[in-house]
């Protein structure tokens, strides 16, 4: 591993610790765990807390349920636990207001439920991630979740509003589309860049193109984030 790539890492760890440490309460029964690597230290840290008995977690996808499982972490379901009390999560990229850019790992939608099932809603990335605007250094497009055979509708709807955009890739694991945990494809439109006052309005054109299931658009879901620096510090952000 690289100097760099052990830096990047360890800037995970210290924020995702930091953010359990200062924010999960015992009165916290229900535990919303994202997806990405980060949370993998989200996970590994409240797997270390002695009472793991005494709450349930919710996971956001396939990877997220299996650190819940690798974690020895109780798991639950939203259907049984429609209120999260607190809730973990990565994010692509996060802009001045919080709002932030999800889906890289195509998980958008279980991550929308939970965060927007959640009372508080906690971002953890390290520094690479927090830009100040959307699409400023994320320049893979926002990722949209879409029914499989709405795809070229949606991407000539979204190419008509300013937007530049493809379906998601499966290679080189899968030839054809990406397939999400729902089992609907990817499509990834690039806008350049949001200005967090534009961010709102954007999402909801999209939200209303019909075929659209839900957008990687996070907007002021987050009442905090916790930015892992390079240099060892963690950055606390909040609403
Ligand atoms: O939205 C996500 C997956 O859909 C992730 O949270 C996001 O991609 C951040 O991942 P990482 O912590 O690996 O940078």
């Amino acid at each position: 591993m690289s100097s760099t790539t052990n830096l990047v890492e360890q800037s995970k760890k210290l924020c995702a610790y930091a953010a359990v440490d200062n924010n999960l309460k015992p009165n916290h029964k229900i535990i919303g765990i994202g997806s990405g690597s980060t949370v993998v230290y989200v996970a590994e840290r409240i797997g270390q807390l002695s009472n793991k008995s005494d709450f349930v977690c919710i996971p956001t996808g396939f990877q997220s349920k299996q650190l819940i499982i690798d974690n020895k972490l109780q798991l639950g379901g939203l259907e049984e636990n429609p209120i999260i009390d607190i809730a973990f999560d990565g994010a692509d990229e996060i802009d001045s207001d919080l709002n932030a850019i999800k889906g890289g790992g195509a998980c958008l939608l279980q991550e929308k439920l939970v965060a927007d099932s959640a009372k508080e809603f906690i971002i953890v990335a390290d520094d690479r991630k927090n830009t100040g605007i959307l699409g400023k250094g994320w320049n893979k497009g926002i990722p949209i979740e879409v029914i499989p055979n709405a795809y070229n509708k949606i991407i000539n709807e979204l190419n008509s509003i300013g937007g530049n955009a493809k379906v998601r890739s499966g290679l080189p694991a899968k030839a054809g589309p990406a397939i999400t945990d729902n089992g609907n494809f990817i499509v990834d439109c690039d806008f350049g860049q949001v200005p967090a006052s534009q961010v709102d309005e954007l999402n909801k054109k999209i939200k209303l193109m019909v075929g659209v299931v839900e957008t990687g658009f996070f907007v002021k879901m987050a009442q905090k984030a916790y930015i892992g620096n390079a240099d060892g510090t963690v950055t606390t952000l909040s609403v």
